[in-house]
This record gives structure tokens, sequence and C-alpha cells, in this order.
């Protein structure tokens, strides 16, 4: 590799993966290879069932490819053991979900805070930082109120502010705005936006809404275990 040539943030190598479901095989990828630069806010698109999900599972590292190799940065996820992959997973990937999975029982803030539990950061801190992300969100004064007394798309920035508090550089989204009206889509979209340019967060975002993929800098279309590349025109 030529001096000029920089190497991506995120390496996919020769990765294939395939499922076993009532003795059926199917495969969802053979031989992939993807490069994703640091800074890059990547949309994946593409039908039911073709592999989406597993894709961030497997830059999550919550699965495995069965061959073939995924690099993040400077860990090689296979050669990690299950604990030191979770920690590896605690300081470098935010994940935001589809339905947000927040704790229906802890009010804004303490959703917030939980990643942070694991650290050994005092009390002083973590609710300092809470507040900090929760102001980058737009929920300034409402981290006392509880997720069922907000909108969907409020939740959704708790999701966010969750996945983003331990300050990773990766943050992978499965279809945040999914189950969003186009007006609390379109505000996710603004927050994941500022994350992406402001906080330089490497962002990949699946999603089924092309309106959504505007957002993003790159959007890779899954076709038959492979990505395409194709420019979403601006709606
Ligand atoms: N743990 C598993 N065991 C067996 N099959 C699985 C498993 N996880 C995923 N699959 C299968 O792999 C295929 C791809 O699933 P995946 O969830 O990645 O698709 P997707 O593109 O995200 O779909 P959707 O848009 O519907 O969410 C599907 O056929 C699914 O049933």
């Amino acid at each position: 590799m030529s001096a000029s040539q920089k190497t991506p943030f995120i390496q996919l190598d020769a990765v294939s993966k395939g499922f076993t479901f009532s003795k059926e095989k199917i495969q969802i990828f053979s031989d992939l290879t993807l490069g994703i630069d640091a800074g890059e806010f990547v949309a994946v698109m593409g039908p039911s069932g073709s592999g989406k999900s597993t894709m961030l599972n497997l830059l999550s590292g919550i699965d495995a490819p069965d061959t073939g190799s995924v690099r993040i940065g400077n860990s090689k996820l296979e050669q990690l053991g299950e604990a030191k992959k979770s920690n590896w997973r605690a300081h470098n990937v935010g994940i935001v979900f589809q339905f947000y999975n927040l704790l229906p029982t802890l009010n804004v803030a303490e959703n917030i805070e939980l990643p942070l539990l694991l650290k050994p950061i005092g009390r002083a801190e973590r609710r300092a930082r809470v507040e900090k992300i929760i102001d980058l969100v737009g929920l300034s004064g409402r981290g006392k109120q509880l997720p069922s007394s907000m909108s969907g798309g409020q939740q959704q920035r708790v999701g966010i502010a969750r996945a983003i508090v331990s300050d990773p550089p990766l943050l992978l989204c499965d279809e945040p705005t999914g189950d969003l009206d186009r007006a609390s889509a379109d505000e996710v979209l603004e927050v994941l936006g500022f994350l992406n340019r402001e906080l330089k967060k490497t962002i990949v975002m699946v999603t089924h809404d092309p309106e959504a993929a505007t957002h993003a800098s790159r959007t890779l279309h899954l076709n038959k275990g492979q990505f395409v590349e194709r420019q979403e025109a601006a709606a």
C-alpha cells in the first residue's frame, strides 16, 4: 500500500456468513470485502432478510463471520475472546435500536447513565456527562422524565444519548427512524448528522427509508450478499 492510501477505519475482509435454519443453510455473505473510513456516515439499505442487521452484528462483534476477518481501528475482532470483546465494545461502539430499548422504570438521566456504571467514573462526573449529552440531543430539562411520558422521537434521542455517553468512535444504528413519523424521524436524523459532523462519529445506519439515507455521506445497497454503492437523491 502506498503512503497516500489511507487504511479504512472499518475493514471487512473476505467475510462469509450463513445461518442454518430448519436444516436449511442460508448464505448471507460470501467473500464480502468492505472498507469504511473514519468519519463516514454510511447508510445500509436492502430488502428484508438481505442481511443488514447481520452486518451490524458483525461490526459490533455480537456475531462473528464463519470465515474472513472484521477489523475496526486496530482491533481484529476474531482475535478477541468474549471478555475482551465485551470490553472493546463498551469503549468503541454505541448501538441505537429501532424500538429504543430504554428501561421503563428508569428516568431519562438514569437510562443514559447506564453504560457509565460499568466504568470507573465517579458519580459527580457521571452526572455531569449525562447532563451534557442530554443538552446535546436537545432534551434539556427532561432528565427526570420517564420514557413513557415522551414521544417516540424524544425516546429515540434518549437512545442515541445512551449510545454516545461513553464517547465511542463508532455508532451503529438499526433502523433508528423505523418507528417514527416524518417530523420525528427528521429530528433524529439531524442529531445523527450533528454527531457525525461535529463530533466526528463514524456512523453505520441500516434503514428502509430513502429519505433517511440522504442524510448519509454514502449509501450501500445490499444485493445478494454484496454491496452496491448508490447515491440517494435528496428529497
Ligand atoms: N441467529 C439466526 N439464526 C438463523 N437465521 C438467522 C439468524 N439471524 C438472522 N437470520 C436469517 O438471516 C437472514 C438475514 O437476516 P437479517 O436480520 O440480517 O436481515 P435484514 O436485512 O436486517 O432484514 P430486515 O430488513 O427484515 O430487518 C434472514 O433470513 C434471517 O432469518
